[in-house]
């Protein structure tokens, strides 16, 4: 199996200095050899560049999204390589930097499969617009986007127009939803699995469930985007934005394994990890540990 890492080290949608230095610390402690000494042949497109913008500026390119330019143009950027990769069927994984980048992959991957699933591991549905966003930070809305929701130049990042259908899309382990996320979980009929719902139900259970969902529908590739404050605060405090009550790594790894030994997934993001916030390197070996395991069990 052929592997695209692509790092993207961007903050502009967290708003929170540190998660640009994801992908380096985690080449620094050594994913390019997990990869590889998992049968992969990898082929490493470096980090992404991404502009600087000073933070007096943030609110320039548009009053209520922070760094809206930058992210749009990044995201064009990164879909384009996500893109160029399927074609010559390499599997991107794609390393964060804050989650806005998610759009990026998604408009990618659906500009080559047409019929794309997403499915949406986190503690947040990160379905805001800049009309329901609390914070005005972009990586609050890229699964808006996707679906063609919120702002223009998101929506139309890449090519023009929504990039899956919101009865493609399945969020798992959220639990911190926003008043209006959770109106359009329920106008769009969102396929939302909760934290409560996923304990309720088991992690194998939802697995099962969702993947019948895909492969009775025209689905042609999935995309799986993972938030790594979907596990539990204390073994991701080094994230912007922790939440109690998460997945242990077990569970963490657990619902990866269900996905990923599918062959079903095409490309993947692994977003929110911040080097600044870390304490005693937890967050980091955390990483480390799920990183190992993706390329173990992915098929
Ligand atoms: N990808 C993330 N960590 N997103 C956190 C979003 C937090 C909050 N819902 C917001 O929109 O500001
Ligand atoms: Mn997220
Ligand atoms: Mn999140």
């Amino acid at each position: 199996m052929d592997i695209t890492l692509i790092g993207v080290p961007i903050m502009y949608g967290s708003d929170r200095d540190g998660v640009q230095y994801g992908p380096d610390k985690l080449r620094g402690k050594g994913i390019i050899s997990l990869i590889t000494q998992n049968d992969k042949r990898l082929y490493d497109f470096g980090n992404l560049f991404v502009p600087y913008i000073p933070p007096s500026d943030k609110f320039v390119s548009h009053k209520k999204i922070k760094y809206l330019d930058a992210i749009v143009n990044t995201n064009n950027n990164l879909a384009h390589l996500v893109y160029s990769s399927l074609t010559s069927k390499s599997f991107p994984f794609i390393l964060g930097g804050d989650h806005s980048i998610g759009l990026g992959s998604i408009s990618g991957a659906s500009r080559y499969f047409n019929d794309l699933a997403v499915i949406w591991i986190d503690a947040h549905g990160d379905i805001n617009t800049h009309e329901t966003s609390p914070s005005g930070n972009a990586h609050g809305m890229p699964l808006a986007a996707a679906m063609g929701i919120g702002e223009d130049s998101m929506v139309n990042v890449y090519y023009k127009g929504a990039k899956v259908n919101p009865d493609n899309v399945y969020i798992v382990g959220a639990r911190d939803l926003d008043e209006g996320e959770i109106e359009l979980a329920k106008i769009l009929n969102l396929n939302l699995y909760t934290m409560n719902k996923v304990k309720e139900l088991g992690i194998e259970n939802v697995a099962e469930e969702i993947l019948n969902k895909i492969i009775t529908s025209n689905v042609k590739g999935v995309h799986l985007s993972y938030d790594i404050d979907v596990l539990d605060k204390s073994i991701v405090p080094g994230t912007g934005t922790p939440v109690e009550n998460g997945f242990t790594l077990e569970e963490g790894k657990r619902v990866l394994e269900c996905f990923l030994n599918t062959g079903l997934i095409k490309s993947m993001d692994f977003v929110e990890f911040n080097p600044f916030l870390d304490e005693n390197d937890i967050t980091l070996n955390t990483c480390i540990h799920l990183i190992d395991w993706i390329f173990k069990v992915i098929k």
